[in-house]
């Protein structure tokens, strides 16, 4: 388990904030717009920054002050950091090379974990002739051969095409450690989390299951994840239902293939609405609050 306490990074221009959390053998993913000090949260996790408050723990055992590489955590960052030297064999082994372990041992476990992430057709090549989606297994096979506690992942799908990232999310869905993935994308956070945390100026807004996606408490997360929040009441667009021949305007409208979501001026607010309507941008609708 591990158990992040009354964490706080402070700089001039920002501040983590008081962040307190704590994770089982789950896969948690914390969701944040850019900048909000997400990759600060895992580099202070990681110990490769030093908070300027509080505590972590993994097992029980406080970590806080120990040095990133005795700490038993796994960590992948958003650039891959590939020894480009290396061939992948031997970025893979690294590790456990410099751990002193048996070449035998080590032989074994990198094709075991290269098995595991199907990169085994790769181990010989350079990383800089592999694609995006490989040198990312890559890096994910690197942190995992050390079989660490925690891993963690900073935006480890976000230079990958659609396809590629399908492929990844599905590798990430198998990993059975206590793991912190932190991303800015809603449909990642769908598919893999057990736990979920919403990450805004620094702050851990709402933290728990994956519900917050569909019923946020605070304000500021409803917004984040598209809510309208309407005389402080959180509305999801779907529960705006909109009729045509009405006294607000449509601003704009994007076509989702079986549903559209469509922006209307509602005395000065900006409504988001879904629906299955045919609106376009000009039309004149009336909107219905539930
Ligand atoms: N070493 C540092 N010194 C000063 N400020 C820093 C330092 N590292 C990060 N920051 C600031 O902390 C804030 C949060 O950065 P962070 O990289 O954690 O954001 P993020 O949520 O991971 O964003 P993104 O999704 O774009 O990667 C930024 O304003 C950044 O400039």
């Amino acid at each position: 388990m591990i158990t992040i306490k009354n964490l706080s990074k402070r700089w001039k221009e920002f501040q983590l904030k008081d962040i307190s959390f704590s994770l089982d053998k789950e896969y948690c993913i914390i969701l944040g717009p850019s900048g909000s000090g997400k990759s600060v949260l895992l580099k202070c996790i990681a110990g490769i920054l030093k908070p300027d408050e509080g505590n972590i723990f993994l097992e029980g055992e406080e970590i806080t002050n120990k040095a990133p590489e005795d700490r038993n955590i796994g960590y992948v960052p958003q650039n891959y950091a590939l020894f480009p030297h290396l061939n992948v064999y031997k970025n893979i082994a690294y590790g456990l090379t410099i751990k002193k372990v048996d070449k035998l041992k080590i032989e074994r476990k990198v094709r075991e974990i290269a098995e595991f992430l199907n990169i085994a057709h790769l181990l010989d090549r350079e990383p800089k002739s592999l694609s995006g989606g490989e040198q990312q297994r890559v890096a994910l096979a690197r942190a995992l051969v050390l079989e660490p506690k925690l891993l963690l992942l900073d935006e480890p799908t976000s230079s990958l095409d659609i396809s590629i990232k399908e492929e990844i999310i599905k590798e990430l869905s198998k990993i059975e450690i206590a793991v912190i993935h932190v991303t800015h994308d809603l449909v990642e956070a769908r598919s893999l989390a057990e736990k979920l945390g919403i990450f805004i100026d620094g702050k851990l807004l709402e933290f728990g299951d994956k519900k917050i996606l569909d019923k946020p408490k605070n304000r500021k997360v409803a917004k984040f994840l598209g809510f309208n929040v309407i005389d402080d009441k959180i509305v999801s667009p779907w529960d705006v239902k909109v009729e045509l021949g009405g006294e607000y305007k449509v601003l704009n409208v994007l076509d989702y293939g079986y549903y559209k979501k469509i922006l209307v001026d509602y005395n000065g607010t900006l409504l988001k609405i879904f629906t299955k309507k045919n609106i376009s941008i000009g039309d004149k609708v009336n909107v219905y609050i539930q």
